[in-house]
């Protein structure tokens, strides 16, 4: 199967993970392990830096995994530019994942200032990989910006409402060719995931519907088989939807 690619970096995983909301260090860890992902995301401004007591990065291998540092729970293009800088300056990675929030209920990305810290950031060297509305012209923007993917959402963060627009994603999928395009946020179950790849989406981010789940490693494990078969669903090319029925043992040439 062939690799993820983002930035000329490959992935063989196409499962990205998040590591809020577990239950602690080791459940976060197991179910990371579980989901067989290799990039893995943390929030600069949730997790402690200097180590000074226990952190969330004690549990992460950076020997085994690829760490996407994220600007979680950051409202401005200011903010975000700050916590990106911070990430790298500690040694996290020159790698980001920007999240400006614009509205504290839907937690919807404010796309214009996302844009403006995507700018910003790829100018200091930055691969910079947004999360961003399921807007056609806004990925677009951000592309001609500098992201190294775009990363729309499925549905609100931690809702597990699954793609509550495909028809936009589909849009996406057909007019953007020129980075990798991963659905961010909103996934709840492992059919979520697999009707994302069979869209053709290059990756999936997921975080709550793992955390979250009553058993969060089982459901690492189900995400993982989710994401590989949407994909091999996706290449091997679905058959076309018929509205009447043909035989599966065709009678066609069998004397009676
Ligand atoms: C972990 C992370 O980056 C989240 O902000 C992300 O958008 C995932 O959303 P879900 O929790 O809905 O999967």
């Amino acid at each position: 199967m062939n690799p993820l690619v983002i930035a000329g970096r490959a992935f063989q995983s196409r499962l990205i993970v998040g590591t809020g909301k577990y239950k602690d260090g080791p459940e976060t860890q197991a179910a990371i392990e579980a989901s067989g992902a290799e990039m893995v995301t943390v929030a600069v401004r949730r997790v402690n830096l200097d180590r000074s007591s226990e952190s969330l990065l004690d549990f992460i291998d950076p020997q085994r995994y690829f760490l996407l540092p994220n600007t979680a729970g950051c409202y401005t293009a200011e903010e975000a530019i700050r916590a990106a800088r911070l990430g790298r300056e500690v040694g996290l990675s020159d790698w980001v994942k920007i999240e400006v929030i614009g509205d504290q209920q839907t937690l919807y990305p404010d796309i214009h200032a996302t844009l403006e810290a995507t700018r910003v950031l790829v100018k200091e060297g930055f691969t910079v990989l947004p999360y961003t509305s399921d807007d056609i012209v806004f990925a677009k923007r951000l592309i001609d910006a500098g992201a190294a993917a775009v990363m729309p959402l499925g549905a609100p963060i931690g809702s597990g409402l699954g793609l509550q627009n495909t028809a936009n994603l589909r849009i996406l999928r057909e007019l953007i060719t020129e980075v990798p395009l991963i659905v961010d946020a909103g996934v709840g179950t492992a059919s979520d995931a697999t009707v994302a790849m069979e869209l053709g989406f290059d990756g999936v981010l997921m975080n709550t519907a793992i955390a979250q789940a009553k058993d969060p490693l089982l459901m690492a494990e189900a995400m993982q088989h989710a994401v590989l078969s949407g994909r091999q669903a996706f290449l091997a090319g679905r058959m076309p939807r018929k509205l009447y029925a043909t035989a599966s043992s065709p009678l066609e040439g069998i004397s009676r």
